[in-house]
């Protein structure tokens, strides 16, 4: 179905759509608004005749990203190119008529379709606006379309409510369609819906593709949807990509460890998938506030301990709970609740997992020293010395999607060349683990 190698029929490049939370001129001046970096740099192709999946959890970005693609959202940074123009740069009479050319299905047919108007109204509005038919063949062209989104022509002159929540959706395809689009963006076309309606709306696009040579970016949170109908997958965390393949090849060996989070947490994996199912910890952090570094080293569960220690993985990433506990914590609170305590540094590395020894006895020493200070109330120096030793590349260094090849690439510095010795340390303590692990101390 694709092309690949041509020029891509969308680019976008370094998008960013940022929403500012101020409501009005006095949250500006008092400083209350929030930044919201919904979409931070996006590189991503819509290749003709592909359906470019796009997944990731809810609060990622997926819709604004999809929306700002066709600029119905105004992108905050970088460019859009669709078949060589640039629609960052275009006129509103240039966008009134590349808007033939892409169109979006909603998330949720209900709300996006009026319910005063009838389907008649509400399909051939699209036909009337962009001057598709003549007027006097618009109700005819109305009856097909319906007919090629498989309701029946006299459906017509009846009014959404009508209408069950697959037959909605439908009526949002056939109005997608009135334009003669080559680009529709399905924004989770068939959340909501039951399986059976599931399927048949994915049979419908795909045959619809097949029909019009359409290009779809299909947003959804469902992996087993995309595994269904995409061409390539494109990974989402945070307002950025993180890992773009096949999804023959996403599926099969998904890299990215958020990615292969996601496929873990699928209630039936498909079954090429052969790793461990993964519980990601906590919910996506505020975009107003991402995490430095990769954005998902606070939840990954693979993040690359510091090289300077012989660490695994998981008393890492315990360590790097009890530093970011110690970053939040009041140190009047902290010092009220350890202060009877006689084993109270033992009490923090038990509430954190950490082992009450480490088997690196420089990494050990420098935790010891970090407790002994939180103990006596000097947080200031627990958190000095917890940071200076234990950080990790991935908190330092933003990945970006360059790792991996040009057709599957991942943002991860796992992946990344600069950071072997770390990761192949890393990966050699993981595989002796047999032998010897912190926990067993
Ligand atoms: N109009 C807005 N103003 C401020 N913040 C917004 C606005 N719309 C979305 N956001 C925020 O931007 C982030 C991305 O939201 P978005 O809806 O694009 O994510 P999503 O991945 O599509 O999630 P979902 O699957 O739940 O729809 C979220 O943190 C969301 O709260």
């Amino acid at each position: 179905m694709t092309t690949a190698g041509d020029d891509p029929l969308l680019r976008a490049e370094g998008l960013e759509k940022y929403y500012e939370t101020a409501d009005g001129v006095l949250d500006r001046l008092f400083g209350r608004s929030e930044t919201v970096r919904a979409v931070d740099g996006v590189d991503l192709e819509i290749r003709e005749g592909e359906t470019l999946g796009l997944v990731g959890e809810s609060g990622c970005g997926k819709t604004t990203l999809g929306r700002t693609l066709l600029r119905l959202l105004e992108p905050t940074g970088g460019t859009i190119t669709y078949r060589g123009t640039e629609l960052t740069d275009c006129a509103p009479s240039q966008l009134r008529a590349l808007r033939t050319e892409i169109q979006y299905v909603f998330q949720n047919p209900t709300a996006s379709l009026n319910p005063q108007l009838t389907v008649a109204d509400i399909v051939g509005e699209a036909l009337a606006v962009h001057d598709i038919v003549p007027d006097d063949r618009r109700d005819e062209r109305v009856r097909e379309l319906l007919e090629t989104v498989g309701l029946r022509a006299d459906h017509a002159a009846r009014y959404p409510r009508e209408f069950s929540g697959g037959q909605r959706q439908r009526i949002g395809i056939a109005r997608a369609l009135a334009v003669e689009p080559d680009l529709i963006v399905c924004d989770e076309p068939v959340s909501g819906l039951d399986v059976s309606v599931q399927a048949r709306i994915l049979n419908l696009l795909a045959d619809l593709q097949d029909q019009f040579g359409l290009s779809y970016l299909f947003i959804a949170h469902d992996l087993s949807v995309v595994d269904h109908i995409a061409d390539r997958v494109a990974v989402m965390y945070l307002g950025g990509l993180v890992e773009v393949g096949t999804t023959a090849e996403v599926f099969a060996d998904p890299s990215h460890p958020y990615t292969e989070a996601l496929l873990s947490a699928i209630p039936e994996p498909d079954p090429r998938w052969e790793g461990d199912r993964i519980v990601l910890e906590e919910s996506v952090p505020s975009p107003t506030d991402p995490p430095s570094g990769c954005r998902f080293h606070t939840r990954c569960p693979k993040v690359i301990p510091p090289a300077a220690y012989d660490l695994e993985t998981d008393t890492f990433r315990a360590i790097m709970a009890l530093r970011s506990r110690l970053a939040e914590t009041d140190p009047d609170t902290l010092h009220s609740r350890l202060d009877d305590r006689d084993d109270a540094a033992a009490a923090l590395r038990d509430a954190h997992g950490i082992p009450r020894r480490l088997h690196d006895p420089d990494a050990d020493a420098v935790l010891t020293d970090a407790l002994e200070a939180a103990v006596a109330g000097d947080l200031e120096r627990a958190r000095r010395r917890l940071a200076a030793a234990f950080e990790t590349p991935c908190e330092t260094t933003a990945p970006e999607l360059t790792a991996g090849t040009a057709d599957h690439p991942i943002a991860c510095h796992r992946f990344d060349e600069r950071f072997a010795a770390e990761t192949d340390s890393n990966e050699n303590r993981t595989r002796s683990n047999g032998t010897r692990s912190d926990h067993a101390q």
